[in-house]
């Protein structure tokens, strides 16, 4: 399946990029996290002089058979479509903060069990109408999981084709949180337990059942050291979806934007298809989903914001999206020490 050629960044190209944020009109390392991010947007295009050009947000949804059978989430099934018609009516988190942004949102029908009427702004992309119980059986056979892959390539591409380089992806799907922390937990090899959170709003009670449930999940299943068999077992058409996504951004060489505990969980299996994958990717917040701080240590990765965010949709994303173009603008329009005339301290 790692038939993404993605190409590491060049990382000798540091030394020229510190080179030219160091000679900015202020103290050495005084932008923070905005020279990393900077540093980041040069080496992903190569450039001195970066650019972002028509930012993308994908949001995917599906459903998820579990929750059919077991209380793994506060929240019935009939959630996912009736969010997916905010999303189409502009009236979710994911939509202000897209407007706010200037974001170009596409919403997804990865598989919700429900058929929608045609939209401007909905792709239809249906696998199925919800995956299988994983309790039992796999959620999806490989086949729709190569499919979900590659369909969410096939969109990514076509965006990228129409001038856009910096993406992002969220996600609706009531349930997916279950499935995030099962991946998390194959991938990272932490005990299910310490991956699993109360997600959209369960209980303490409610907490304590998901994880007795998603604990027998995993004595079901076993844990593959195959990424893709992972994701057929108890991944979602929205969490595989996202994987794809990201690895055609990567291959691109788009610049991905990294949203909550979902998205990052498509992202450990995306960078277990391919670990390159890595280089593209800037991480806009630590959700307070229990287990998210836990996923970005183990990728080594810097949160851009700390909100106290749990909502997904890739909202974490748009919001930060302001901070990555600070980034962008100072490191092409601020002065350096010559050309203002102002002595370097350094020197
Ligand atoms: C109204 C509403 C809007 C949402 N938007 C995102 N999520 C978030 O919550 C869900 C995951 O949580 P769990 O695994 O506990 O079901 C996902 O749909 C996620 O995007 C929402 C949840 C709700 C209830
Ligand atoms: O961080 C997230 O993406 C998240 C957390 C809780 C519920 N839904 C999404």
């Amino acid at each position: 399946m790692n038939t993404f050629k993605i190409t590491p960044t060049n990382k000798e190209f540091i030394k020229k990029i510190t080179h030219k944020i160091n000679n900015k009109t202020k103290p050495i390392g005084s932008l923070g996290t905005l020279e990393i991010i900077a540093q980041k947007l040069c080496l992903i295009q190569d450039t001195l002089a970066p650019k972002l050009s028509k930012p993308t947000m994908l949001v995917f949804a599906a459903d998820h058979g579990i929750v059919n059978n077991y209380p793994v989430s506060s929240c019935p099934q009939e959630v996912t479509p009736q969010m997916v018609f905010n999303f189409l009516e502009g009236g979710a988190g994911i939509n202000v903060f897209c407007n706010q942004h200037g974001f170009d949102l596409s919403v997804i029908d990865a598989g919700v069990n429900f058929d929608f009427e045609n939209y401007d702004v909905l792709i239809n992309a249906k696998i199925a109408k919800g995956t299988k119980d994983y309790s039992v059986e796999p959620a999806m056979t490989k086949e729709q999981c190569e499919q979900a892959i590659k369909k969410a390539g096939e969109i990514v591409a076509d965006k990228h084709a129409k001038g856009s380089n910096v993406i992002s992806f969220g996600e609706m799907g009531i349930g997916n949180t279950s499935s995030a922390s099962l991946l998390m937990s194959a991938v990272t090899k932490q005990s299910i337990e310490t991956c699993i959170g109360k997600g959209a709003g369960l209980t303490d009670e409610g907490l304590a059942n998901k994880i007795a449930i998603l604990t027998k999940v995993q004595e079901f299943h076993g844990v593959s050291e195959n990424p893709l068999e992972n994701l057929q077992n108890f991944g979602g058409f929205e969490v595989a979806m996202m994987t794809g996504a990201m690895l055609k951004a990567a291959e691109l060489k788009m610049t991905l934007i990294i949203d909550g505990f979902i998205a990052t969980s498509s992202l450990l299996v995306a960078q277990e298809i391919n670990k390159n994958v890595l280089d593209y990717c800037l991480f806009s917040h630590v959700s307070n989903e229990q287990g998210h701080i836990k996923m970005l240590d183990f990728l080594n990765a810097t949160p851009i914001l700390h909100l106290n965010l749990r909502l997904g949709e890739g909202t974490g994303a748009a919001i930060a999206y302001p901070i990555i173009q600070s980034a962008e603008i100072f490191i092409n329009q601020m002065a350096s020490f010559e050309s203002a005339g102002v002595v370097n301290p350094a020197d």
